[in-house]
């Protein structure tokens, strides 16, 4: 891989020549795969492959070697997520600031890698709204909040200002904001080729407006967690002094190991132009987090793809959770348009609100009901807690979104077990038989009992009601079957 000049030039003089060393050999390395097990949908979940414990966080693993996750049902039924270690840095962060019930905003989420670990680690009770402005990164992050599988999240498909306007607040913000990619050079060539000084600038702006939005969406006394997947300190060091300074946030400091090899301030570092400007000084007293490849290198580290992270404070005192949901009255909304409301497919379906959306009946938690009355109003709402069915002309199909939810009654339908073979079929959307005695009607199919998802079955003929978009497009099919977990 060849760095552009100007990165090179301006990075070294920010590591120093000895950590830029170690980070450019880093570089030329393939990259790790790591894994994270969705421990909240499948509490017995294990890896199977050979696989090394990610530090800071007990369910995150780097794998000796690269599987085909494509061709892995367990992959597609949201047991586990492909997320690089440095990433799962999240948990940490909440495990330690986040202990009652909170709302909590990730405004830039596609394709949901951090807005799912998040969902994981927030105290029970917790709600989670999952934005992304970019109309087909929404759709991508959709699936993965679906495949999650938890109930308590809203997705919507905005910009910060509109969320703004909409007047929801929240108590913890996760802005991981759109950067220069230099984390990504390993990954994607294009993130090399993209690169530029003044994309770095544009970069710092857009990130700038993002928070300032952000900003006023956060409840008094409110966390903003602020990272990005760059080096450069314009867009990192420099911004958090930024916030501090124009809108009056303290970092706050994050318990880490030694041998996790997290570094802190890079201003503080060899000197670069920018130390001599006052956003620089002031930062280096700050708290912020960065993983870097190459860092502390010693035979046997394992590096991600590189992460900065901050978490600030805004002045003031937090409002519990509890005191506004109290207050909230459950709602069983009767069906506007002649079809009954199949309550008996949800666990504990007496805890939900069902609502109508176009074509489509949601199930939504309490807990997330003002807030989704509250965005439905002006945003653009992609999902709210589980969507249960859709209508098709006279009749209904169960969602993808009901085979994949933890709340999904194990009785509600009839299951057919898959073998190896039929999953894939069937995850490609392709037909599948299924044996003589199966029952007529909506058939759960699972592999290794893990839900994939509905067919309908005709007697002669099942049709395949997998989502076209979320099928596999590969027609290749492998020889061997590697697993990744076991369940
Ligand atoms: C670094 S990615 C987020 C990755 C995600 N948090 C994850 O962990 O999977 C940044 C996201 O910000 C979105 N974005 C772009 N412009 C934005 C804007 N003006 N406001 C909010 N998000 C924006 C991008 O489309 C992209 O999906």
């Amino acid at each position: 891989m060849v760095l552009p000049e100007a990165f090179e030039n301006y990075t070294r003089a920010m590591m120093g020549d000895d950590l830029f060393a170690h980070f450019a050999h880093s570089m030329q390395q393939d990259a790790t795969a790591f894994v994270r097990l969705n421990h909240y949908k499948c509490p017995t979940a294990k890896m199977a492959l050979a696989a090394s414990k990610v530090p800071w966080y007990e369910y995150g693993y780097a794998l000796d070697a690269r599987p085909a996750f494509t061709f892995d049902p367990l992959f597609h039924a949201g047991l586990y997520y492909v997320q690089e270690q440095s990433s799962m840095f999240l948990a940490q962060v909440l495990r330690q600031f986040v202990q009652s019930p909170v709302r909590m905003l990730d405004m830039c989420a596609a394709p949901g890698g951090k807005s799912t670990l998040a969902r994981l680690e927030l105290p029970k009770g917790s709600t989670l709204v999952c934005n992304e402005p970019n109309r087909s990164r929404v759709q991508i992050l959709n699936e993965n909040i679906q495949k999650c599988g938890h109930p308590e999240v809203m997705v919507t498909n905005n910009y910060p200002k509109e969320i703004r306007q909409s007047g929801l607040k929240f108590q913890v913000i996760l802005c991981d904001v759109p950067c220069s990619g230099e984390g990504m050079f390993r990954k994607n060539a294009n993130a090399i080729d993209e690169w530029s000084v003044d994309n770095v600038n544009k970069c710092q702006q857009l990130q700038r407006e993002i928070v300032a939005e952000a900003w006023q969406c956060l409840e008094p006394g409110g966390l903003l967690i602020y990272s990005t997947c760059t080096f450069n300190t314009k867009e990192n060091e420099e911004n958090v002094a930024w916030i501090c300074q124009e809108l009056g946030a303290t970092t706050l400091k994050v318990k880490v190991e030694e041998d996790w090899n997290i570094m802190g301030n890079l201003l503080s570092a060899p000197a670069t132009e920018d130390t001599t400007n006052k956003e620089s000084k002031h930062s280096s007293a700050f708290n912020v987090y960065r993983f870097i490849p190459g860092y502390q290198d010693k035979p046997g580290n394992i590096y991600g793809e590189g992460l900065f992270m901050a978490v600030l404070r805004k002045e003031g005192t937090v409002q519990s959770m509890t005191e506004k949901t109290s207050k909230q009255k459950m709602r069983h909304q009767l069906s506007d348009n002649g079809q009954s409301i199949p309550t008996h497919w949800l666990q504990e379906s007496q805890h939900f609100n069902f609502t109508w959306v176009k074509n489509e009946l949601w199930a939504i938690p309490p807990s997330l009901q003002s807030q989704y009355e509250q965005a439905a109003r002006s945003l653009r709402v992609i999902a709210a807690g589980i969507n249960l069915l859709q209508l098709k002309g006279k009749s209904f199909i169960p969602s993808q979104g009901l085979a994949l939810s933890s709340c999904l009654s194990p009785s509600a339908f009839p299951r057919v077990e898959l073998s190896y073979a039929d999953a894939i079929q069937y995850l490609g959307r392709n037909t599948i038989t299924l044996p003589p005695n199966t029952p007529q009607g909506f058939i759960l199919v699972t592999y290794q009992n893990v839900a994939l998802g509905f067919v309908k079955n005709m007697g002669n003929r099942a049709n395949n009601l997998y989502p076209s978009e979320w099928r596999i497009r590969s027609t290749h099919s492998p020889e061997n079957i590697t697993q990744i977990i076991t369940v």
